[in-house]
Formats: structure tokens, C-alpha cells, sequence
């Protein structure tokens, strides 16, 4: 069983959309909706356009510069990769990782692998080829660590967000105790070292850790979880049954990035395309300036020292660099005070088109 310990505590987050075709979509999917007028087309038009945006989203990524953060990161350092089938970059990771195992800068031991197991893949019959599919992608015998990426299930199928006329997400009729189950043969078969969850609220957590004939707990939670949403009583759950918990979304995303979720109404916790400025807020540039460091650093090392395991991403070599420069200073007690009071409880993953979900994870304070 894997232990807090053995997962590096900074890794590197590894979502990558270009959201630039949808922004610019966003018009012309307006213009029709207008021109139609009704409220029901209003919501194909949209649930057209979403699916349409996600397939081109994949397609536009900047070729090989993913594998270039990956390589990028090695090189600086960085030993713990958070991936997902649902980023459609593994094969480029897989690309990265493998040609530094050949250069010899690296062992594939020595690196800390994490996938995730979709929502339309959670029937037991389709467990074990998800993982295959993403190991291939990665050109890796097994991984580190495989977690649920979200409490729900989804009607399988090849559309990763299936969804109804009313454009809400369609459920399947799964239950995450039977998933566990698949994801347990998972590590029997040696596909797995360990699994985790992510996006489980503390009752969907008890449950699973209280489930009968559990034979492999959960080692960890990936949470989305900074400043402006410091999950102080999620954390303390977790990690007083053990479960270490990882934060997502650490640096609040990118704005581009918020605009196209906004849009896409993924996470669109976020009623205005204000956007999030965790990255430009007085206290964290305050706190940054008194340590001459980043506000970005200043936020990564805000969960290291709250034993938070944290994947902020970036694609930019400077940046790469500049995340993992957090182990030579320390916030004082006062700082982390400060950022803990800068909670709003503002939440940017909502993921809207799943709320009528059953097992949709954010009904409950936490
Ligand atoms: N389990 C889940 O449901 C979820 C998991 N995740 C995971 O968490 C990871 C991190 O979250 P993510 O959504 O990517 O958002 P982050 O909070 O990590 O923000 C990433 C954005 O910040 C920019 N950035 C990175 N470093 C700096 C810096 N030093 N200064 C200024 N800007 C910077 C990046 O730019 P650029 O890339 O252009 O260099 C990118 O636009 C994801 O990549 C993914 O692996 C995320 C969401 C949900
Ligand atoms: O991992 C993920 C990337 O971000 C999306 C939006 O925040 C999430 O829905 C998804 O779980």
C-alpha cells in the first residue's frame, strides 16, 4: 500500500486544451441560437457546439508542447506527472517521459505516474481497458497511482460528455463501490501500484473507506483546493483517515482557459467571465514581495505546508522552472493565516451539466 509520503509533494499538472477554437466559437454559436430563437434548440445548438469544441480542442493542442514540458520538468527536476485519458495528451506525455528514460536522466522507479479512470468508464467491464488504453498512450507497464476522476458515472460510449436534451450530463447506473472493485483487480494485476479518488466530497470518501470487504484504501484525494478555497475541513477528513490529499487548479487555472470552462459551462462556478486573479491578489503579492518570490511560488508553497500535494501546470519553460523553486524559504504562520483568511469558498470545477448527477460531489459543505 502506498503511503503520503511516497507521492511527490509537487508535480506537474498536465491539462492542456487550447481553448482558442471555442472562445472563438462562442459568437457564431450565439448568432444561430438567436436566429433560431427557441429555448430548446438554444440548448442543442449549445450541446452541439460543446461537443464539436471538445473534439477540436484535442486536435489543436500545439504539437509537442506537452512533451516539452515533460522533458522540460524532468530536466528541472520534477519526478510526479499528473495525467488523465480526459487531457487527450497521454500519447505526448508518454512521448516526454520515454526519451528522458533513454537519455538516462531519469529511471521510470524514480518517476511518479498518476492517471485517471473517466466517468464513462465506470462500469466494471470497461475498468481495465480505460487503464490499458492510458498505459499504452503513456508507453508505461503500470502506473503509479490511478484515481477515479470523479464520483460519477457516465452512459458509456465515445462521447465522454453524453449528454440529454436538456444538456445535462447522462448518467449511468453505476455505483463508485462497484468501480472500486474494477480498480482493485487493477493493482492485483499489477497495472496499478495504488488508487486513489478525485472529486470526492468526505461522505462519498466514507463511504468507500467504509465499504465491506475493502481491500485496497484509497491513498489519496485530488481536490480542486487554493486559497480562495482552502477545503480545511475536506483536508483535515482526508488526512485524519489517512488519505493524503492533492490540490488542483493550485495557481485558479488559466484566464484563458477559465473563459473557454465558463463557456463550456464545465466549471463555471464563476457567474461573470471576470475570471479568477488569485495570481494577481493583493495579499499573495504582498506576501510574494516580502519573500522576493512569485505569486505563483507563494501559492504552491501555501499547500506543501499544509502537507498538500500540489500539480500545478504550465507549458512555459521559465515557469516549469520557476514552480519548482519552493523548497528554499518558508511562510510564516502569520502568512499562511493570511492566505487561509482569503477564503470565499469559490469553487471554479463545479462541473454545472453534472448537478443533477446522484453522486454529484458538491451538494454538501464539503
Ligand atoms: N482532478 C480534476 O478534476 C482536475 C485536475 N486538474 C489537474 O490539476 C492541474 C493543475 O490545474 P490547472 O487547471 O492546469 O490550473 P493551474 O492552477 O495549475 O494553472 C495553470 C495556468 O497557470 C499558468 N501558470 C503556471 N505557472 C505560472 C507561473 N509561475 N506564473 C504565471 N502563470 C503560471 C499556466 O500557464 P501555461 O500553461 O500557459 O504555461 C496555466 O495557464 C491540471 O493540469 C490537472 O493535471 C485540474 C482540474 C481538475
Ligand atoms: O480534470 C479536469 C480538468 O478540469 C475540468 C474542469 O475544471 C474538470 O472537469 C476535469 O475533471
Amino acid at each position: 500500500m502506498e503511503t503520503v509520503e511516497k507521492i511527490p509533494i509537487l508535480g506537474l499538472g498536465t491539462w492542456k486544451r487550447t481553448p482558442t477554437s471555442f472562445v472563438g466559437c462562442i459568437p457564431g454559436c450565439l448568432m444561430v441560437c438567436y436566429a433560431i430563437g427557441s429555448d430548446t434548440s438554444l440548448k442543442l445548438c449549445f450541446q452541439l457546439v460543446c461537443c464539436w469544441c471538445i473534439e477540436k480542442q484535442s486536435s489543436l493542442e500545439a504539437p509537442g508542447d506537452v512533451t516539452n514540458a515533460v522533458k522540460v520538468a524532468i530536466d528541472a527536476g520534477y519526478r510526479h506527472f499528473d495525467c488523465a485519458s480526459f487531457y487527450h495528451n497521454e500519447t505526448e506525455i508518454g512521448v516526454g517521459i520515454q526519451l528522458k528514460v533513454k537519455e538516462g536522466v531519469v529511471k521510470r522507479e524514480d518517476l511518479f505516474i498518476v492517471s485517471k479512470l473517466w466517468c464513462t468508464c465506470h462500469e466494471k467491464s470497461l475498468v481495465e481497458a480505460a487503464c490499458t488504453r492510458s498505459l499504452r498512450a503513456l508507453k508505461l507497464s503500470y502506473l503509479d497511482l490511478y484515481l477515479m476522476h470523479w464520483p460519477m458515472g457516465f452512459q458509456s460510449g465515445r462521447n465522454e460528455l453524453p449528454l440529454d436534451q436538456e444538456g445535462m450530463v447522462i448518467p449511468s447506473d453505476t455505483d463508485f463501490l462497484d468501480t472500486w472493485e474494477a480498480m482493485e483487480e487493477l493493482v492485483d494485476a499489477g497495472l496499478v501500484r495504488a488508487i486513489g479518488v478525485s472529486n470526492f466530497n468526505h461522505e462519498q470518501l466514507e463511504r468507500l473507506l467504509n465499504k465491506p470487504n475493502l481491500r485496497f484504501k484509497p491513498v489519496n484525494n485530488q481536490i480542486e483546493c487554493h486559497p480562495y478555497l482552502t477545503q480545511k475541513n475536506l483536508i483535515s477528513f482526508c488526512q485524519s483517515r489517512g488519505v493524503s490529499v492533492t490540490a488542483y487548479l493550485p495557481l485558479g487555472g488559466s484566464r484563458r482557459m477559465q473563459t473557454c470552462l465558463i463557456s463550456q459551462r464545465l466549471p463555471c462556478a464563476l457567474g461573470s467571465s471576470e475570471g479568477v486573479h488569485l495570481l494577481e491578489d493583493p495579499v499573495i503579492q504582498r506576501i510574494a514581495e516580502k519573500h522576493s518570490k512569485s505569486s505563483a511560488q507563494i501559492l504552491i508553497r501555501f499547500h506543501i505546508q499544509r502537507h498538500v500535494i500540489v500539480i500545478p501546470k504550465s507549458v512555459t519553460q521559465t515557469w516549469i522552472l520557476e514552480n519548482f523553486q519552493v523548497f528554499d524559504f518558508e511562510l510564516s504562520e502569520e502568512d499562511m493565516n493570511d492566505m487561509l483568511g482569503l477564503d470565499r469558498n469559490l469553487r471554479l470545477a463545479t462541473f454545472p451539466i453534472a448537478g443533477n448527477h446522484k453522486d454529484y460531489p458538491f451538494n454538501i459543505e464539503y
